[in-house]
């Protein structure tokens, strides 16, 4: 697994959000994108994620243009963003088994739905599996889309903000989750607003993209 930017760079309302920003994420690596409110963390995250196409500058896919690859990389990487993306009207199985079908998991539909029992249970679901994610708070909507980690099928982890409504038994858990895909030699590119020191306190494998505000960014390895 590896994600290198070359001299990447965003522009929005004649302001640089970022430029000139090299930037290698390689197997194994836990980054934690940091910033103040509007510094540009959800925009590169969309570059990062294949989403947008409003750039300057290169992003190579195991050291290839990502516009060459484009379909590997998308299969190999896992975003999840501010909003849920789960649909309202079905069940979180429904939402995972749906997720499922769309990335072609190969095998029979039972053991499909097997997969995304257990997925659910490790998000802490059990028992919510049927009920209408409409119904489900705020934090278990969030779950239902966290629960697509469990399914273990990328590399590379893209989370926007993916603490957000989460209790703090949840938090602990998908750090665990995170540094536990790391070490299997997966990488995760996180956003969070939680105080630095707060997340990750056992971690030393935790890396920094600092943005300052003015246009800056900061690599912190
Ligand atoms: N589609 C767009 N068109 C024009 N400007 C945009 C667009 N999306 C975001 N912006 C601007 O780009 C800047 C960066 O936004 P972005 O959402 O990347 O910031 P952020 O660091 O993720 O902020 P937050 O911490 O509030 O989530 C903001 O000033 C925003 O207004």
């Amino acid at each position: 697994m590896q994600l290198d930017t070359r001299k990447l760079g965003c522009e929005r309302d004649e302001r640089w959000l970022f430029h000139d920003l090299d930037w290698q994420i390689g197997p194994g690596e836990l980054w934690r994108v940091e910033g103040p409110n509007g510094a540009g963390k959800t925009t590169l995250l969309r570059i990062l994620s294949g989403q947008m196409a409003d750039y300057t500058g290169t992003l190579l896919w195991h050291g290839e243009p990502l516009s060459h690859c484009r379909e590997t990389f998308m299969a190999s990487m896992l975003y999840i963003g501010h909003r849920p993306g789960v649909k309202k009207a079905l069940t979180p199985l429904e939402n995972l088994d749906w997720y499922q079908a769309m990335r072609a998991t190969k095998g029979r539909a039972r053991t499909r739905r097997d997969t995304c029992f257990q997925a659910l249970e490790a998000v802490g679901l059990a028992g919510f599996e049927d009920t209408p994610v409409a119904h489900l708070s705020a934090g278990q909507q969030r779950r239902v889309a966290l629960a697509r980690l469990a399914l273990g099928h990328q590399s590379l982890w893209v989370l926007d903000e993916p603490f957000t409504a989460i209790d703090r038994e949840g938090v602990r858990q998908l750090e665990t989750w995170m540094m536990t895909h790391c070490q299997a030699g997966g990488s995760v590119i996180v956003t969070s607003h939680h105080d630095s020191g707060e997340l990750f306190p056992s971690s030393d494998v935790l890396k920094n993209l600092r943005f300052d505000g003015h246009g800056g960014v900061h690599i912190e390895r």
